[in-house]
C-alpha cells in the first residue's frame, strides 16, 4: 500500500517521457526559476567583490551561468576564438533569437565585457539586480532619443574604461529564421569609439526549439567568432555601409550554420 504514495513522483518522469508539451514548459520554467536562484547567489558575491555596480562582475555572472547548458540538454560547437585575442575595446554584435542567447554570451564573453539591454529588464528581479551590478547599460527602446545619447556615452566611458560591448543590432528577439535588419546603434557606437566590430553568429535554434509547436528538445548550437571589421578613421557617414557590411556577412553566416541556402531576397536594410 505504500508504494501508492511512489505513484505521484512517477508523473514527471512520466510526463516528460510521453509529453513534448511539457517537456518545453518545464525547461522553459526550470530556466527562469534557475537563472533567478544564481542571480540571487550571485548579487552577495558582486557586492561582496566590488562593493556595487562593476563590469569586473560580469565574470562571477560568466562562471555561474556557464553550467546551465546541461541542465537544458545544449551543446556549443565554437569557432574562431582567434578572433577574440585583441586587446582594448571592441564592439561585439550578434544576432538574437531567445534569452537562452544568454548561454552561448557567457560561453565566450570576454574579460571586460558588458552588454546593452532593454530597460525592462531591470525589472526582472534578482535577474535585473545581477544585471545591474554586472554594468549592463540600459536604454529605453521606446524613446529613441534617449537611448541614443545614452550610447553615444557609453562609447565615451568605453575608451575611457576599456571596456567592450556586445549589442545584438536586431534590437529585439527574432526567431523566424533569419536576421532581422541591424538598428544603427551598435554602428555608430562603434565609430564614436573607433573600435573595432566583432561579429558573432548563432545558428538557428530551429532544430531543437520550437515556440508556436512548443517543442524544446536536445541540442548542438554553433557559434561563430568572425573576423574584426575595422572601424579606424570611418565617421558617421560610414555608418550605413557599415551596418550593411555586417549584416551580410552575418547573414550568410548565419544562413550557412544553420544549413539553410541564402536567398537573395532577404530583408534589406532599408
Ligand atoms: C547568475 C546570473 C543569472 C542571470 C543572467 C544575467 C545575464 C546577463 C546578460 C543579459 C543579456 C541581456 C540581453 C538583452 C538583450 C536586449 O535587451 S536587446 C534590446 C536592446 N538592445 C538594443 O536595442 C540595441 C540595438 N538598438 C539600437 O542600436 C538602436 O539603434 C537604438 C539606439 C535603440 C535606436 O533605435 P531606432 O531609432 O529605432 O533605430 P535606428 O534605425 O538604428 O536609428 C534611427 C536613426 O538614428 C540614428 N542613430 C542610431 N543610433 C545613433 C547614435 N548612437 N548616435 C547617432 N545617431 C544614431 C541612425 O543612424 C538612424 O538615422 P538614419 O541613418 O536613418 O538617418
Ligand atoms: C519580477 C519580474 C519577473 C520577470 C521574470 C523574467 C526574468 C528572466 C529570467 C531568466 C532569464 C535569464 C536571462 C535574462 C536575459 C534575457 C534578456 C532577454 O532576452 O531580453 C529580451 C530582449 O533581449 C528583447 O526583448 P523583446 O523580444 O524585444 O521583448
Amino acid at each position: 500500500m505504500e508504494v501508492l504514495w511512489l505513484l505521484p513522483l512517477l508523473v514527471v518522469p512520466i510526463l516528460f517521457w510521453t509529453s513534448t508539451t511539457f517537456v518545453f514548459y518545464f525547461k522553459k520554467c526550470f530556466y527562469v526559476a534557475y537563472m533567478m536562484l544564481l542571480a540571487m547567489i550571485s548579487i552577495p558575491m558582486c557586492i561582496v567583490k566590488s562593493g556595487g555596480r562593476d563590469i569586473e562582475n560580469m565574470r562571477i555572472i560568466r562562471f555561474m551561468v556557464r553550467h546551465v547548458k546541461y541542465f537544458l540538454g545544449l551543446r556549443f560547437e565554437i569557432s574562431g576564438w582567434e578572433h577574440l585575442q585583441t586587446g582594448g575595446p571592441y564592439v561585439i554584435i550578434s544576432n538574437h533569437q531567445s534569452s537562452i542567447d544568454v548561454l552561448g554570451m557567457m560561453e565566450v564573453l570576454p574579460d571586460r565585457c558588458t552588454t546593452i539591454a532593454k530597460k525592462e529588464l531591470l525589472w526582472a528581479g534578482t535577474v535585473g539586480m545581477v544585471c545591474w551590478l554586472g554594468g549592463i547599460v540600459f536604454i529605453n527602446r521606446k524613446k529613441t532619443s534617449d537611448a541614443k545619447s545614452v550610447m553615444t556615452d557609453t562609447a565615451k566611458i568605453m575608451l575611457h574604461d576599456k571596456i567592450r560591448l556586445w549589442v545584438f543590432p536586431e534590437g529585439t528577439r527574432n526567431q523566424k529564421g533569419d536576421i532581422l535588419p541591424f538598428k544603427k546603434g551598435a554602428f555608430h557606437l562603434a565609430v564614436q569609439a573607433q573600435a573595432p566590430i566583432i561579429p558573432i553568429v548563432f545558428s538557428s535554434y530551429s532544430n531543437f526549439y520550437l515556440r508556436k509547436e512548443k517543442e524544446f528538445k536536445s541540442g548542438t548550437i554553433t557559434l561563430k567568432i568572425l573576423p574584426k571589421i575595422e572601424t579606424k578613421g570611418l565617421t558617421s557617414e560610414d555608418v550605413s555601409s557599415l551596418c550593411d557590411r555586417s549584416y551580410d556577412v552575418m547573414r550568410s553566416v548565419f544562413l550557412e550554420i544553420s544549413g539553410q541556402t541564402s536567398q537573395s531576397n532577404g530583408p534589406s536594410n532599408h
